[in-house]
């Protein structure tokens, strides 16, 4: 089964791709990590108890207010855009309390990301999309064989965007959320240094309109089955030696491109 990373920056536009490429006539299964980080904070998780114990004591407003629906004794829900406002932008507190709260949050998405892959792994299909915003930073990239990245020339389309998407946002959340990401045209490099003629690294524009990047997202299948036809997944899955010995083969791989990229940034900030 191959494993499609889906990644850029946020408001770039990877769920518009994921919903494209889930959709007929792809049909490809989609493993949402923004999804799996909400699941693994809902009250009662051990997310959610550990971010309480942090945040709680200086985030009055970590908790969303009573409800009438509300369960009696039942905890109450995160105030996602509070926690947001605690973690984004780039002042040392912030970077430390992101760490704190990814620390939380990332290895559970991790464990909860390699069950869904088992589970359609075992069901048969060709390939499966990791739709993940911090795929890089992650390292969850090794473990793709192909990654394609939704980005923006213009980063003021990008703010406008989310501006548009997420009104309940002040400027300022919004220009905290966007830089506290890497920058989406370096992620775009990083993909192409993997390889866009065996379509191992894709990059899909988006500063035009919406039909312009389904037609890419759709033109990037056609690529993707190109490189990893629907025989070899058949071969990969009815002969599991090989499917083991290639998944060995292509994470080699991806480590060896990964140094390769790593050595490159850090020769260029040198010079
Ligand atoms: C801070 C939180 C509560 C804000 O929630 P909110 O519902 O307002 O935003 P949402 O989760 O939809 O995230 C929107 C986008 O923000 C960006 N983002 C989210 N978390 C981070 C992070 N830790 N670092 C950088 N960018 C991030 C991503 O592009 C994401 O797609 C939430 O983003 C969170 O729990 N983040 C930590 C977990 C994480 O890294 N999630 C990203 C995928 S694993
Ligand atoms: N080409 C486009 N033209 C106009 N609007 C667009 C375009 N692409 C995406 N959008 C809109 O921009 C917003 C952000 O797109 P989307 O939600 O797909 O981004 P995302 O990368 O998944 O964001 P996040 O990281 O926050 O999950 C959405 O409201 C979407 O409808």
């Amino acid at each position: 089964m191959l494993v499609v990373g889906l990644t850029g920056s946020i408001a770039t536009g990877k769920s518009t791709v994921s919903a494209c490429l889930s959709a007929p006539p792809h049909c490809l299964p989609v493993i949402d990590a923004d999804l799996l980080a909400r699941q693994v904070v809902e009250p009662g998780t051990p997310g959610y108890r550990a971010i309480v114990n942090y945040f709680g004591p200086t985030t009055p407003d970590l908790l969303l207010p009573p409800s009438p629906n509300d369960r009696d004794g039942g905890d109450r829900p995160l105030n996602r855009p509070a926690l947001g406002r605690r973690v984004f932008g780039n002042s040392e507190d912030r970077k430390r309390d992101r760490m704190i709260l990814n620390g939380i949050v990332h290895p559970a998405v991790r464990w909860e990301i390699y069950k869904a892959l088992l589970h359609y792994y075992i069901r048969g299909y060709w390939a499966v999309v990791l739709d993940v915003p911090l795929l890089f930073e992650s390292g969850m990239d090794v473990i793709c064989g192909t990654v394609i990245v939704v980005a923006v020339k213009d980063p003021t389309v990008q703010m406008r965007r989310l501006r548009m998407r997420d009104p309940h946002l002040s400027s300022e959340d919004v220009e905290n959320r966007v830089r506290s990401q890497a920058d989406v045209r370096a992620k775009a490099r990083q993909a192409e240094f993997r390889g866009t003629r065996n379509a191992r690294g894709i990059v899909l524009w988006n500063d035009g309109d919406k039909s312009q990047l389904e037609r890419e997202a759709h033109r990037a299948v056609g690529c993707i089955r190109d490189s990893s036809p629907r025989w070899w997944a058949w071969l990969l899955l009815l002969f599991p030696p090989i499917g083991v010995a290639f998944a060995v083969w292509n994470l080699v791989v991806n480590i060896w491109t990964w140094r390769s990229w790593e050595r490159q940034i850090k020769g260029k900030h040198v010079e």
